[in-house]
């Protein structure tokens, strides 16, 4: 049977700093049992990427979070993506997939590039600013609602939102409570955000409706895939963009070979993501009794998988602390695996790409200019603030 594992994951503590506690989660086995919430858990990369692809067993449709959707009540009315499994996932999947296209991207690029340049012009003149208040916090915002077409007014909300959503996958602890308290009008606003009336013509929440206008969903279902792209599409780039800096504050030669090859900007923002994942867990509940390495997990348990320590296991990777941008990095899970894979990564491929290239092409160096703070989040490894001075090239 599986170890037993006293060890919290949703404590602050470990929040903050869950890479010093990954090892207690791997070695143990395969698979260990976690006395404090009565789970499972999976930290080493063969088994994550196994149970990833294995949707069957490993359902989403009973929540991604500690709740069991067969259990109680979600906090909000499921995702029809995330918190859905075939058949139904497969009809709107692909909706979604049509509406971010790479076409779509396509005609977007040159617009979210102009920003980025204006964006890092002047954070290279003011020398010195904080790479999440002045950067990661601004770029994301400043493309992704209007490709969403969404409202100019009230937009601040998202990220408020966005944090609840992230939290209300860990349990009912303190972060969550501050999270929902500080969120109920921000979830209206959104709510409210969602609706066609509030969406402008040509962007991708308009998209939605129009699928639905042609039959592929219903006009509710389509209002639900919006909130979607709302509750995925911002608080994962702000906080990817800002461990890439981080990373590159941390091992400043990467920054160096970035500013020799420019083109290494691709390979940087996915060893970001392999060696800080953005995303650090979320849960899946067995369809049936299941055997992984010699544990048997019984149907109906909450299994809960370790994006970031599987991204740093030393039986899959060599080096794994090491943030290398010269690395392979293919088959990393910081996007996930399978079915439910990232369906906006190329869209945060390109926010971070584009804001980090034009930074490369503008600072020499760059240097943390104070310490690291970081926003607990039961979800995500956030960046509350990271001060950074940049000498122009
Ligand atoms: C890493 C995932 C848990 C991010 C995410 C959040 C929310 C949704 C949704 O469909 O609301 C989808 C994906």
């Amino acid at each position: 049977s599986a170890p037993q594992v006293d060890i919290d994951p949703f404590a602050r503590e470990f929040l903050l700093d869950p890479y010093s506690h990954h090892e207690g989660l791997r070695d143990p086995g395969p698979v260990v049992w976690l006395t404090q919430y009565e789970i499972y858990a999976m930290a080493r990369f063969e088994e994550v990427r196994s149970a990833l692809l294995d949707h069957e067993t490993f359902l989403s449709g009973r929540g991604v979070g500690l709740a069991d959707f067969a259990k109680e009540k979600p906090w909000r009315p499921p995702s029809l993506l995330l918190e859905a499994d075939p058949p139904l996932h497969e009809r709107t999947r692909a909706i979604m997939q049509s509406v971010v296209s790479p076409a779509s991207l396509k005609t977007l690029e040159p617009v979210w590039r102009s920003r980025a340049e204006s964006l890092a012009d002047e954070l290279v003149k003011q020398g010195e600013f904080n790479a999440v208040s002045d950067l990661s916090e601004v770029f994301p915002m400043l493309v992704f609602p209007d490709a969403v077409g969404l409202m100019e007014e009230g937009r601040d909300n998202l990220l408020v939102y966005a944090a609840t959503v992230f939290n209300a996958f860990g349990p009912q602890n303190e972060i969550l409570e501050e999270s929902l308290a500080a969120a109920r009008d921000a979830a209206a606003w959104v709510a409210n955000a969602c609706k066609r009336e509030n969406l402008s013509m040509g962007g991708w929440g308009m998209a939605v409706y129009e699928a639905a206008d042609k039959g592929a969903c219903s006009q509710e279902e389509a209002e639900r895939l919006v909130r979607s792209l709302l509750s995925a599409g911002v608080d994962t780039t702000v906080n990817g963009i800002a461990t890439t800096i981080y990373a590159l504050t941390q091992f400043p030669e990467q920054w160096k070979r970035l500013r020799d090859n420019p083109r290494l900007v691709r390979r940087a923002v996915e060893e970001s993501l392999r060696w800080d994942s953005t995303v650090q867990t979320f849960f899946r509940t067995t369809s049936r009794d299941v055997t992984i390495g010699g544990a048997l997990i019984p149907e109906q348990s909450k299994v809960l998988l370790f994006l970031g320590a599987a991204n740093r296991d030393p039986r899959k990777w060599d080096r794994p602390d090491i943030f290398d941008i010269s690395r392979p990095t293919s088959g990393h899970v910081g996007f996930g695996a399978g079915i439910h894979q990232c369906l906006g990564q190329m869209i945060a491929r390109l926010e971070s790409q584009l804001i980090l290239t034009a930074l490369v092409d503008r600072c020499e160096t760059i240097t943390a200019a104070g310490p690291v703070r970081r926003r607990a989040n039961n979800t995500l490894h956030a960046i509350e603030s990271l001060p950074v001075t940049v000498s122009p090239s």
